[in-house]
């Protein structure tokens, strides 16, 4: 048995031999799916009985089989390969932007505080990274940090005990650490990325401790969106001169002598020692903030 291929609009495409495959049940009558998606009716031509709509386009006989966009959504899917492929993920990050930017959007200023993950209760920058998140509280700012240990829960901890927003971002990595307790408002993130921009878009300015590879990252970030300018006025502020002094040396020594950073790239840094001067300087580079209350909405 011969069949012809169809077009939407009925012309028709050119011959094939079929009579294979399986043939879905249409309101028109039988057809058959070819390999390239389309449906072509069968040889005897069933009559048109009805035009099936699918958007725009219209469609008769065989191609009224074609399987509606309603079914395919519920029709379950056993392998689940498609949640592991670009298109899917392209839903899931921005599913991560829409809900980063509505829980944040009504957030007020906010200083984003970076640091170790590993720094101890016990240790000086622990108590630094509280009092820096007290601080911000009573200077009117909520408090961003990755929501995770060590000197981003020092910094919630001083947040959530003077009464202000405790904001943590946190990520998700193969080893399971969950939010620390401190935080109030937190999302927990798949992608760097998209919780890097978290970081940026809803603070106004960067106060780091000491810290690692993950820190550096989110240093390194803040200065590189400030010297092209796709951010202003925003200072970022290191606490711990003993710490951050010979970075800040490689960078005048090497980087500013060889000229691939500029005199003023250099400014965009400022180094102290204490949680109070930190705070003021973000306090006056930033424009004043009415003050946030932990009992703020956040939709
Ligand atoms: C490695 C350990 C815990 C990891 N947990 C983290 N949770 C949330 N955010 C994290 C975590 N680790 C790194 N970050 C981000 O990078 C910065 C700290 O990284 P560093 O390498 O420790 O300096 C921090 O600001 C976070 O945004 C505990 O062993």
């Amino acid at each position: 048995m011969s069949s012809f291929q169809q077009s939407p609009a009925g012309e028709h495409t050119g011959p094939s031999s079929a009579d294979d495959g399986a043939v879905p049940a249409t309101p028109d009558g039988p057809g058959v799916q070819a390999t390239n998606g389309t449906y072509r009716a069968r040889a005897n031509g069933a009559p048109v009985r009805a035009t099936r709509h699918k958007g725009p386009v219209e469609l008769r006989r065989g191609q009224a089989g074609a399987p509606q966009s309603d079914s395919m959504l519920l029709d379950a899917d056993p392998s689940g390969g498609f949640t592991r492929t670009d298109p899917w993920r392209v839903l899931r990050i921005q599913s991560e932007f829409v809900e980063g930017f509505g829980t944040l959007a009504d957030l007020g200023p906010a200083i984003s505080v970076f640091g170790s993950a590993r720094t101890p209760r016990d240790s000086s920058f622990y108590a630094i990274g509280e009092e820096v998140g007290r601080r911000l509280v009573d200077a009117g700012y909520a408090v961003i940090t990755g929501g995770g240990p060590g000197a981003m829960e020092a910094a919630n901890k001083g947040a959530c005990e003077a009464g202000g927003v405790s904001v943590g971002l946190g990520i998700e990595l193969p080893f399971e650490q969950g939010m620390n307790e401190w935080v109030d408002l937190g999302i927990n993130f798949r992608y760097f990325f998209a919780r890097k921009t978290m970081f940026v878009k809803y603070a106004n300015g960067f106060i780091v401790l000491p810290g690692g590879f993950g820190t550096l990252d989110e240093l390194f970030e803040a200065m590189t969106l400030v010297q092209t300018r796709k951010v202003t006025s925003f200072p970022i502020v290191l606490i711990g001169v003993d710490y951050w002094r010979p970075l800040i040396d490689w960078i005048e020594g090497t980087l500013l002598a060889e000229g691939t950073i500029s005199e003023k790239d250099l400014s965009l840094l400022q180094l102290v020692d204490t949680a109070e001067e930190a705070v003021r300087i973000v306090a006056a580079t930033t424009r004043h903030p009415e003050a946030p209350t932990a009992a703020s909405g956040h939709s």
